[in-house]
């Protein structure tokens, strides 16, 4: 159901391509996809069919070489561009800085947007996480899943309306893969975020509401029957 007010990614005729040394490498040529607010998405396909590269694509990293990407936000569409500050990352490889600790890492997004509570509302995303005991731990301290954790709480603590996750499990062993997903999905639940994420791992990709799977240089899309959110 289409909650009023929810803003929408919408992909239209969208083709990518490279040149790379005088090879053109065409990884798709017309995607017609839209990314809601509040729902949950999983790229799939095998290694070099254009996962990555179409999540960019989606969150404005990346312009596409052919088609159109915009949002539209109470019913009325702009530019991508727009979205710029309600987007949040999570990458395989976590991404903090080593010299801040857990809370300076989550408090930091807070801080640029001029956040004069930013830490009390890291502390608090901490605690979400289940990380309200490393507070001053700094990255190289804490185990991958506890590093991913607070990759999550960055990305969630300014309440972005879309979250992008490249392999966010692909670097942890099976527990600590299962609870990072746990909490990528309730955390995102919670705060109504669209999620996007790329994943090889079947277990991962059934949990999302729909999949959008890359075979064969064309996009099937599926719409789980029975969305596997935590
Ligand atoms: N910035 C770029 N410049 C040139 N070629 C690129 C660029 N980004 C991606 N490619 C090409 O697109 C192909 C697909 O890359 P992409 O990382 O999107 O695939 P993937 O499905 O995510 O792969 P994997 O599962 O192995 O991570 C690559 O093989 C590469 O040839």
């Amino acid at each position: 159901m289409l909650v009023k007010n929810t803003t929408q990614i919408q992909l239209i005729g969208v083709g990518q391509s490279f040149n790379n040394n005088d090879t053109k490498v065409e990884l798709f040529s017309d995607l017609n996809l839209s990314i809601v607010q509040g729902q949950s998405y999983a790229i799939t396909g095998p290694s070099g069919s254009g996962k990555s590269s179409l999540l960019m694509l989606m969150s404005g990293l990346e312009i596409p070489a052919k088609g159109d990407i915009h949002c539209v936000s109470n019913s009325k569409t702009g530019p991508l561009s727009l979205l710029r500050e309600d987007i949040g990352f999570i990458f395989q490889q976590f991404h903090l800085l080593p010299e801040l600790t857990a809370l300076s890492n989550v408090a930091l997004p807070l801080k640029l947007r001029g956040n004069k509570n930013a830490e009390s509302q890291a502390k608090e995303y901490l605690i979400k996480v289940g990380l309200g005991h490393r507070l001053d731990h700094k990255p190289q301290q804490l185990s991958g899943g506890e590093q991913q954790r607070v990759a999550i709480a960055r990305a969630l603590v300014f309440k972005p309306k879309f979250i992008f996750a490249d392999e966010p499990t692909g670097n942890l062993d099976v527990n600590s893969a299962k609870a990072v997903a746990d909490i990528l999905f309730s955390c995102c639940q919670q705060n109504g975020a669209g999620l996007v994420l790329v994943t090889h791992s079947t277990e991962l990709a059934a949990r999302a509401e729909h999949v959008f799977s890359l075979e064969n240089e064309a996009c099937r899309v599926t719409q789980q029957l029975q969305p596997g959110v935590a």
